[in-house]
């Protein structure tokens, strides 16, 4: 639709050339003594050295200039954007957001990094072990805020307001780009779509599109309105396709189906500066240089951004008794060091059958060692056809009891059990982490979105309890 152009598959090693330059990519060798085009080599590496080989990630960039060419990082306002775990007391309830409130651009302009609110996590970007759960909401695309630019040009932009030309023009002489030193994030659009540039060439990633950007990437995310979504970040692991097992060759999310950017460069240089925005231990800071960080011309390798369409997921179920654990639908993981247990799982809830017999076919109620984060792209939960709504979240944290509420469990207790479709024109998704999250001051009380009657939901449920039950005879 938006006339991109991707490269298919997952982690494999991919190779791209900016047609307007045929040949820039070195042949046989990464550091030529003189690249072609007199660009500069540069290597990202995602992993160690010395990885094994599985995985071992590393891309070479081949740009106009370095990105070492910029002017000292100087520490910037962060917003709600926090790695501090401590700002409030814990809190073990079972906890619901109402969808987060996107800011009216007529009242302030908000871009993505802006427009970040850290939701919940645990863990340390030092030591490379840890989690964040992020809100991003925002109506502008990703802007200089240098004083300088916004002393000369907010004005005029002021000025020509009803001027939509003039306006976008001056808004595009104000460039900065993100880059998270901290870890990998897995953006979850959910409202708007987003045009995400980045080093590796261009995505456009709407809702029902998840998308990874991978520690270290620049990126900068235009929007098209009002726009919304999740982002869980990992420190100290990439995601990955969970292993098959059984299952066989294929199935889940199928690895043709990931999507990496083609090289795009802009030769442009910037007079007012371009910002580059470091997130680096948990804390904001800028940097400003003369160019466009989007420079590269030509890059090859295996540490690439990518994106994939939640409808391309090969849903996996039951089909006979019983309801199969919702790892079944595990689209990304992030593994810890432990054998079989993630830092985060990306787990999806897509449109599918139902036709379990003899069974209660909803989420059974639970208690998980995991903490269980819940967001909503579009439609219904089937365990909560009321209160989850889209935009908005859940948190089941670690041991914290859950599961459907009065309604679902008097309907699907009495339902005929004929084959029905599930999740019809809905997605909901969960990140399901191994860390017991401490939910952030924003989280708890500045978005003003927690859902004080959440656990009213449970409140009813009645007993059923006959001890004169007997088993009727066959
Ligand atoms: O709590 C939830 O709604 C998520 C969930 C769904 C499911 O089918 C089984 C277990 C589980 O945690
Ligand atoms: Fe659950």
């Amino acid at each position: 639709m938006s006339g991109l152009k991707y490269l298919s598959g997952f982690g494999n090693e991919f190779s791209s050339e900016d047609p307007r330059c045929p040949g820039s990519l070195p042949e046989g060798q990464n550091n030529p003594q003189v690249c072609p085009y007199g660009l500069y080599a540069e290597q990202l590496s995602g992993s160690a050295f010395t990885c094994p080989r599985p995985t071992n990630k590393r891309s070479w960039l081949y740009r106009i200039l370095p990105s070492v060419r910029h002017k000292p990082y100087t520490a910037m306002h962060c917003g709600n954007l926090t790695e501090n775990w401590d700002e409030v007391e814990p809190d073990p309830n079972q906890l619901r957001w109402m969808p987060f409130t996107i800011p009216k651009s007529s009242e302030k302009k908000v871009d993505f990094v802006t427009g970040l609110h850290t939701l919940c996590g645990a863990g340390d970007t030092k030591s490379r072990n840890g989690i964040g759960i992020h809100m991003f909401t925002c109506n502008t695309s990703m802007v200089d805020r240098c004083v300088v630019c916004v002393v000369i040009i907010s004005p005029i932009i002021e000025l020509y307001n009803s001027e939509p030309h003039v306006n976008n023009f001056m808004w595009s002489l104000l460039f900065r780009c993100f880059n998270n030193s901290d870890g990998d994030f897995l953006i979850v659009p959910q409202q708007g779509e987003i045009l995400i540039t980045t080093e590796f060439g261009k995505m456009m990633v709407e809702p029902n599109e998840i998308c990874v950007i991978q520690q270290g990437m620049r990126f900068s995310v235009n929007v098209f309105g009002e726009t919304r979504g999740y982002v869980l970040e990992v420190y100290g692991a990439h995601f990955e396709l969970p292993d098959l097992g059984p299952i066989g060759a294929n199935g889940l999310a199928n690895p043709r189906d990931f999507l990496t950017p083609v090289a795009w460069y802009e030769d442009r240089e910037v007079a007012t500066g371009y910002t580059v925005i470091n997130k680096y231990q948990g804390k904001l800071f800028s940097s400003q240089q003369s160019f466009s960080p989007f420079n590269v011309v030509a890059w090859h390798g295996n540490y690439t951004p990518y994106k994939y369409n939640l409808d391309n997921f090969m849903v996996i179920n039951c089909v006979a008794f019983d309801h199969a654990d919702p790892s079944i639908f595990t689209v990304l993981t992030a593994k810890s060091s432990r054998p079989g247990v993630a830092m985060a799982d990306f787990v999806i809830f897509p449109p599918r059958w139902g036709v379990a017999d003899h069974t209660f076919r909803p989420p059974y109620y639970h208690r998980n060692c995991m903490s269980e984060f819940m967001g909503l792209i579009k439609g219904h939960y089937e365990a909560k056809e009321e209160g989850f709504q889209p935009g908005g979240g859940t948190l089941h944290s670690t041991m914290t009891p859950h599961g459907p509420d009065r309604d679902c469990f008097e309907k699907s207790s009495t339902a005929l059990l004929k084959p029905e479709r599930v999740a019809d024109g809905t997605m909901a998704f969960m990140f399901e982490s191994s860390f017991s999250m401490a939910v952030t001051k924003w989280g708890l009380e500045t978005c003003q979105r927690l859902d004080k009657s959440y656990y009213q939901c449970w409140e009813p449920l009645r007993k059923h309890f006959d001890p004169n039950w007997r088993p009727s005879k066959q």
